[in-house]
């Protein structure tokens, strides 16, 4: 149960970008996805996600093939996806924002979901009129992620969650994915080693589209998982 990924490669024209990526992850729980710039982390997780296509291999969850799914029928699988650079509507209201994601996911009650996802994050509330694209990085992380959870999924997909965000609103992303983890499973890309090692409980090293290392954070060799980090 949980994610499996099999052999799974992806193409930029000739560049081979992910190569034979194998993991898996636990349906509960949180794994770290680490790597220098360029070693295929934002591919992997798009590839996961379906926005981009994948070459070769296999994705299941829970025992269900979603390789070659369109990202919305992965989304009503279980999938909630927070990609890089957040990709929050800008000339939508926040409140929208996160109807939107309700809406386009069809789930049964709405309103339910839109303010179990605002109770997380109170400022979204505070917010809930002002245009997406006004508010700061900061918030629009906590929108993004907010709106990912609208649709209740059962494994939450992060890109860099903490980039370019405030020390303070990084301990409240922290502090959810932490609360989060113990009811779902995360999978989470991330440059800061420190963050990733406080708050994941697997990991995984890409280096150069491989999977250089993997295991049990408890059992980390951090100077081995730094030395595919230092640039
Ligand atoms: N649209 C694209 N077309 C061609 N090559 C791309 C494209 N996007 C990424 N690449 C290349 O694919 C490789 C992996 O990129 P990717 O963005 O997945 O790395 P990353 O580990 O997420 O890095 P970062 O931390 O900088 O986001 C890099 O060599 C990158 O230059």
């Amino acid at each position: 149960m949980g994610l499996n990924v099999e052999q799974l490669n992806q193409h930029y024209g000739s560049s081979h970008t992910l190569r034979d990526v194998s993991f898996n992850i636990a349906d509960k729980g949180c794994t770290a996805v680490l790597g220098r710039n360029g070693a295929g982390k934002t591919t992997l997780l798009k590839c996961l996600m379906g926005v981009l296509p994948t070459s070769s291999g296999k994705i299941s969850w829970n025992g269900q093939t979603l390789t070659d799914m369109a990202p919305y029928r992965r989304v009503r699988a279980g999938f909630g996806y927070v990609p890089q650079g957040r990709e929050i509507f800008a000339d939508l209201s926040v409140g929208q924002n996160l109807e939107l994601a309700a809406a386009a996911t069809r789930i049964d009650d709405p309103e339910e979901a839109v303010a179990e996802a605002v109770s997380l994050f109170p400022v979204i509330g505070e917010m809930w009129r002002r245009r997406g694209g006004d508010l700061s990085g900061g918030q629009q992380q906590q929108l993004s992620i907010a709106r990912a959870l609208v649709t209740r999924p059962d494994l939450l997909i992060l890109d860099e969650p903490t980039e370019g965000v405030q020390p303070s609103i990084v301990s409240r992303i922290e502090e959810v994915i932490a609360e989060l983890g113990g009811r779902l499973s995360i999978l989470l890309v991330e440059q800061y080693f420190e963050f990733a090692r406080s708050i994941a409980d697997r990991y995984v090293v890409l280096s150069r589209g491989e999977v250089a290392l993997s295991g049990d954070v408890s059992e980390m060799d951090d100077h081995a998982v730094r030395q595919f980090l230092a640039v």
